[in-house]
C-alpha cells in the first residue's frame, strides 16, 4: 500500500488490516487443539423445517475461505497491539498523574499543538461522535475537527467481552443515579434506579454489552411520519449499511447488511447449550429462529455483537483508531466541556469552554459546534449554555438564549432480571468461577474465542408482541442469558445494576453454585414518560433524572404478561432435559404475597426493575410546529445558528431494540447532512 506522506493513513492503507484473513497453518492447528473446558456448546433440539434451521448446518456448508474465517484466528498479539498504541513516539504521560495511564490507548495532537480555530468542534467522542468525527475529516476538501472527550481512552481489559459487568464499575462510566421514585427500584441501593452512561473515548460503546440491533422498520417510519423528513426506514438503511462489516455466520450476504463498513458485527464464538433450548422453545410458541435485524420478520435469533474476532469493537476502535494520524482530526481526552459560547445578539454558537487538567480553555469554531455528549450530557450542556425552559434557567441564573423544552421528555427501556430457573444439571450454564480461568484468558488472547467472548451472558434475543402491543411493533424483547443474575454469586453482575446487598442476599444467595437459566424481558415502548433537569448551574453536578417508571399502568400489565411468557418458555419441552424449575426469590419486601401470585410478580418487578440506560428524547427532534422539538430533522438546534445535537437524545421515542447501532446510524446520517450543507464552501 502506498501512503502519501501528506495524507492521513486510512483503513485501506493499513497493511495489517486483513492479516487475520490470511491462512496461518500454525494458528489453525493450535486452535484445533484448544480445550473449551468445561462448556461445549451442544445443539439440543433439531429444527423441524427448513425455515427454522439453526446456524450449525450452515457452518458446515460454507466455502473453505469463509470456514477459515469462522475460526477467528488472531495472530496479532493484542498486548503488543496495545503497547504499540500507548507507547507511541510522541507519548507523554497524563500530567494529572493517573497511575494506569501507561496501559491506556493514547491520542496525540498530530502536530503537538491545537489550532486557533476549527471548522467543526464535536463534544463527546462517544458512539455517535466517533463516527461523525471520522466522516467529517475524510475526503477533500479537508475540514478540521476538534473532538473533545471528558473520559479516557480504552485499555486492554475493556476489550474482553466477559468483563462487561466489571467495566461498568470503573471510571469509564458516569454513575448517574436517578431521583427516588416511590414504588420502583425497591431492591436497588437507596431505592433509586441506577442508569450509568459511558465516559470514555468510544463513549457507551466501551462499557455496553455489545448487542447489535437496529429496531424495526416501523419504528423509523413512525418517526418520519411525525414530520421528520429523511428518517424513514428506507432512508436510514444506507447509513446502517455504511458502518457495518457483517460477519454473521448465516446472514452476511443479506441485502440489508453492510459488508465494507468499519464496524464488524459477528455472532459470539462461544455458546452454551441453553441458547438452543431457548430458540427451540421460541419456535414451539410460534417464534421462528431468524436474523432479528431482518426487516420483514419477527422472531428469535442468536445475539449479534459489535465484536471483532471475539474482541469488543468500540466506536473508537472502529472509527478513530484507523485515523490517528489524520492531521485534520484533533482528539483531546480528559477534556470536559462546560459551556457552548453563543453570541447573544446574533444567536450564533462560535466556541466552547472546556476544562483539562483543571485549567479552563476556550476553543473556537468557524462552521458548527456539534453536541454528541449523549442522552444526559447533551441536554445538560444545552441548558448550561442558555438553551432550555426559561422558567428553570431563570431560577438558576442562566441567561436564556433560546426558550426550548429541553429535557421535558425522557423515555427509557426498562427490564426485569428476576425470572430465574434452577437447573438440575452440571456445567450447563455460565458461572464466573469456571469462566474466569487462566486457560480461558489465554485462549481469548491467542484465538479471540472461548468463554471470555460472552457479552454479559447474553446469547440470544427475541421480540414478541403482547396483547398490549399496538399491533405494528413488538412491545417486549427477551434477552436470553447463558446463566442468570446469580452466575457470579452476587459479584459484578448485580453490582453493576446496584441491586442492594439486602435484597440480593435474601432473594438469591440460596442459588449460589447452582446452574441457572434466565430470560430478561425488556419493555420496548413504555408509555410512562420521565424528564431531566439541571440540579444547579454547576457543570460538574449530575442532572436530575426522573424515570416515572410504571406511572402508566399499562406498562406494568405488559411486563407481567412478559414474565408469564418467559415462564411458559422455561417450562416447555426443550428445557426439560435441564430439569429447569422456576425459582421464586423470597424478596424481603414481597413476603405478604403468595409466591407466584399476580401480586407477588408485581412486587418482584417493582423490586428488581432496572434501567437499560437507553434514555432518549431529551433533545427531541421534530418539525417546527412541534412545541416539544429541540432540533429540526437535520438536527439543528431551534433558535441558534451553528449548533447541532447528534446523538441518541434526539430520538423522539424509544425504538424496538438496543441503541448502539442507531447511535452510529445517527452519526453517519448527520455527517452526510453536514457535509452537504458545507459542500460549496471553499477552505
Ligand atoms: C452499561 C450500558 C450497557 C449497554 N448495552 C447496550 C448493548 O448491549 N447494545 C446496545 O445497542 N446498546 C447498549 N447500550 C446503549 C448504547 O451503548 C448507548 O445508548 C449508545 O452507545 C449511546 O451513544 P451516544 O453517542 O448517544 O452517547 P455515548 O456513546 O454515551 O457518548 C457520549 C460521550 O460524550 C461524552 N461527554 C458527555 N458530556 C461531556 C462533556 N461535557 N464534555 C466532553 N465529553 C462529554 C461522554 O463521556 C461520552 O463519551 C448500553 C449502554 C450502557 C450505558
Amino acid at each position: 500500500a502506498v501512503i502519501d506522506k501528506d495524507e492521513f493513513v486510512t483503513v485501506e492503507d493499513n497493511p495489517y488490516q486483513n492479516v487475520n484473513e490470511i491462512a496461518n497453518p500454525d494458528v489453525e492447528s493450535a486452535r484445533n487443539e484448544r480445550i473449551l473446558w468445561p462448556y461445549v456448546a451442544e445443539s439440543t433440539t433439531k429444527p423441524e423445517n427448513e425455515e427454522n434451521k439453526t446456524d450449525e448446518k450452515d457452518i458446515k456448508d460454507v466455502k473453505p475461505r469463509e470456514k477459515r474465517f469462522l475460526h477467528w484466528s488472531y495472530p496479532q498479539s493484542p498486548i503488543v497491539d496495545m503497547m504499540m498504541q500507548t507507547m507511541s513516539v510522541n507519548y507523554s504521560p497524563n500530567v494529572a498523574g493517573d497511575p494506569f495511564d501507561f496501559l491506556r490507548d493514547s491520542y496525540q495532537l498530530p502536530e503537538g499543538k491545537m489550532l486557533e480555530e476549527y471548522d467543526y468542534i464535536i463534544v463527546g467522542a462517544g458512539t455517535s461522535g466517533s463516527v461523525l468525527a471520522a466522516r467529517l475529516t475524510e475526503g477533500k476538501p479537508k475540514a478540521t475537527v476538534l473532538l473533545l472527550e471528558a473520559g479516557k481512552p480504552e485499555m486492554l481489559l475493556s476489550d474482553i467481552p466477559a468483563l462487561a459487568p466489571y467495566i461498568k464499575l470503573t471510571h469509564y462510566v458516569w454513575p448517574y443515579t436517578m431521583e427516588h421514585q416511590p414504588g420502583v427500584c425497591l431492591g436497588s441501593e437507596e431505592q433509586r434506579c441506577y442508569s450509568p452512561q459511558g465516559k470514555a473515548v468510544g463513549g457507551s460503546s466501551v462499557v455496553n454489552d455489545m448487542i447489535y440491533s437496529r429496531g424495526r422498520p416501523q419504528d423509523w417510519d413512525r418517526i418520519a411520519a411525525d414530520g421528520n423528513y429523511g428518517w424513514s426506514y428506507d432512508e436510514i438503511l444506507p447509513y446502517y449499511k455504511k458502518s457495518e462489516r457483517c460477519e454473521l455466520r448465516k446472514y452476511k450476504n443479506a441485502t440489508y447488511s453492510g459488508r465494507d463498513g468499519e464496524l464488524t458485527v459477528e455472532n459470539v464464538p462461544f455458546r452454551t447449550g441453553l441458547v438452543e433450548a431457548f430458540l427451540a422453545a421460541g419456535r414451539l410458541h410460534g417464534n421462528p429462529t431468524i436474523d432479528y435485524n431482518a426487516p420483514d420478520q419477527l422472531g428469535f435469533g442468536y445475539v449479534q455483537t459489535t465484536q471483532n474476532r471475539g474482541h469488543r469493537l468500540s466506536a473508537a476502535k472502529a472509527f478513530l483508531h484507523p485515523h490517528k494520524r489524520r492531521k485534520n482530526l484533533h482528539i483531546l481526552t480528559d477534556a470536559k466541556v462546560t459551556k457552548v459560547v453563543i453570541e447573544p445578539q446574533t444567536k450564533r454558537a462560535y466556541a466552547v469552554e472546556y476544562l483539562k487538567n483543571h485549567i479552563k480553555h476556550t476553543a473556537r469554531c468557524r462552521r458548527e459546534i456539534i453536541l454528541a455528549a449523549g442522552s444526559v450530557g447533551s441536554p445538560q450542556l444545552l441548558m448550561l449554555s442558555g438553551i432550555g425552559p426559561k422558567e428553570k434557567l431563570d431560577v438558576l441564573g442562566i441567561p436564556v438564549i433560546s426558550d426550548l423544552r429541553v429535557g421535558k421528555s425522557l423515555y427509557d427501556h426498562i427490564a426485569f432480571p428476576g425470572i430465574v430457573f434452577k437447573l438440575n444439571s452440571n456445567n450447563a450454564s455460565l458461572q464466573e468461577l469456571k469462566v474466569a480461568t487462566l486457560p480461558n484468558l489465554m485462549q481469548w488472547l491467542q484465538f479471540g474465542d472461548g468463554l471470555m467472548t460472552t457479552p454479559g451472558l447474553v446469547e440470544a434475543v427475541g421480540f414478541i408482541k403482547t396483547s398490549h402491543s399496538d399491533g405494528q411493533l413488538p412491545d417486549v424483547e427477551l434477552l436470553n442469558l447463558g446463566g442468570s443474575i446469580v452466575s457470579d454469586n452476587g459479584g459484578a453482575f448485580r453490582k453493576s445494576l446496584k441491586i442492594s446487598d439486602k435484597t440480593y442476599v435474601t432473594a438469591f444467595s440460596g442459588l449460589h453454585g447452582c446452574d441457572t437459566w434466565s430470560a430478561v424481558p425488556i419493555l420496548l415502548h413504555p408509555k410512562s414518560k420521565g424528564y431531566l433537569e439541571l440540579r444547579d448551574n454547576n457543570p460538574f453536578s449530575h442532572p436530575k433524572l426522573y424515570g416515572n417508571y410504571f406511572t402508566d399502568p399499562q406498562d406494568m400489565e405488559t411486563m407481567k404478561e412478559a414474565v408469564k411468557y418467559v415462564i411458559k418458555l422455561g417450562e416447555s419441552e426443550p428445557f426439560k432435559k435441564y430439569g429447569a424449575q422456576l425459582y421464586l426469590p423470597p424478596y424481603p419486601n414481597c413476603q405478604n404475597h403468595g409466591p407466584g401470585s399476580d401480586l407477588y410478580w408485581e412486587c418482584a418487578i417493582r423490586t428488581m426493575v432496572v434501567s437499560l440506560h437507553h434514555h432518549v428524547g431529551a433533545c427531541k427532534m421534530g418539525p417546527p410546529n412541534d412545541p416539544e422539538a429541540i432540533v429540526d430533522p437535520e438536527l439543528r438546534v431551534y433558535g441558534v445558528d451553528g449548533l447541532r445535537v447528534v446523538d441518541l437524545s434526539v430520538l423522539p421515542h424509544t425504538i424496538s431494540g438496543h441503541m448502539t447501532a442507531p447511535a452510529l446510524m445517527i452519526g453517519e446520517k448527520a455527517a452526510d447532512m453536514i457535509k452537504k450543507i458545507w459542500s460549496n464552501v471553499v477552505v
